[in-house]
């Protein structure tokens, strides 16, 4: 009922261990609190946070037009749904190094187990598009020991991400990463990575766990779990899978109401009143006040 019952200090350290057990860890966004449900009902091992899909959310394209308290809230909604550990795409870290140490802090408060943190310039842009720019190594490496002297809780995980391969190609990508590790990185999410092999270099250059983004219709190829755990890769994450295929039904929906007049021919590809209410939880609410629980299975279909 209500929230979830895992706090956020358990929810880093069993992200912490999961973590060190080496087996791949796969982690969706969650386009909103309810979906987060849905991820931990699936059986998934984590929650990610997406800053494309926040700015979506509001309508916006992801151009670092989000505000650090926008991103907070939306991190808190979704992390107290869920047991699931979350992790946040904390983008540029918004600002100067003194700004990424109180982002930290905000979304500690906020309940996340992991952030990650990028080394574009600002304003930032999806990391799959062209025309990229990141700043030089000693800005990068201050945002990451300004992020890790931040944080309160040991636990909770602060990773670097790198955009430099798609600027500078996948030596530089490595040599960064390296840099970050030794600047307090907890984990390495090295973005628009090629192909595998690009995967497999990475992982072997660098000692910390691993992230592959595994986003459609961006530059890397939709690995499978499988291909990615055999290399190595401890985090994959679906970060707007969700909401495109929301979307896409949402668009489906609507033309077939524009086409026929009801949305009958749709009906069958949707959630049902009864496992929308089951993933509610509508049930237990019932104990706490029964004036307020008024629904069984049997009325509906
Ligand atoms: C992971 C990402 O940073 C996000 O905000 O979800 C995006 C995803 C996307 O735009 O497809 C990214 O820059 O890769
Ligand atoms: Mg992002």
């Amino acid at each position: 009922m209500l929230y979830a019952s895992t706090d956020p200090a358990t929810k880093r350290a069993q992200f912490r261990e999961r973590l060190a057990s080496g087996e791949l860890l796969r982690v969706p966004g969650a386009f909103n609190p309810l979906s987060a449900r849905l991820i931990q009902d699936k059986g998934f091992d984590g929650v990610y946070i997406s800053g494309a899909v926040i700015s979506a959310d509001l309508g916006l394209p992801d151009i670092g037009l989000t505000t650090l308290t926008e991103v907070a809230g939306r991190s808190q909604q979704i992390s107290r749904m869920t047991d699931l550990p979350s992790l946040v795409d904390a983008d540029t870290g918004f600002g100067e190094p003194m700004n990424v140490a109180r982002t930290v802090q905000t979304l500690e408060d906020a309940g996340v187990s992991g952030l990650h943190i990028e080394d574009q310039v600002n304003p930032k842009r999806c990391g799959h598009l062209d025309g990229k720019a990141v700043v030089d190594t000693d800005t990068a490496l201050k945002r990451i020991r300004a992020a890790v002297d931040a944080r309160r809780d040991p636990n909770l995980l602060i990773m670097a991400r790198t955009d430099i391969r798609a600027v500078d190609g996948l030596d530089a990508a490595m040599d960064r990463a390296k840099q970050l590790v030794d600047a307090g990185a907890d984990a390495i999410f090295p973005e628009a990575m090629k192909d595998l092999g690009e995967f497999e270099a990475m992982r072997n250059a660098v000692d910390v766990p691993i992230l592959a983004n595994m986003t459609e219709f961006g530059k890397s190829e939709l690995f499978t779990t499988t291909q990615l755990s055999n290399i190595g890769v401890n985090i994959v994450i679906y970060p707007v899978t969700l909401l495109r295929s929301a979307m896409g039904a949402a668009e489906r929906t609507l033309d077939a109401i524009n086409a026929d007049g009801t949305q009958q021919s749709v009906v069958g590809e949707m959630q049902t009143r009864a496992r929308l209410y089951e993933l509610l939880d509508y049930e237990s609410y019932n104990s706490f006040d029964s004036s307020v629980f008024n629904f069984t299975l049997d009325n509906h279909f």
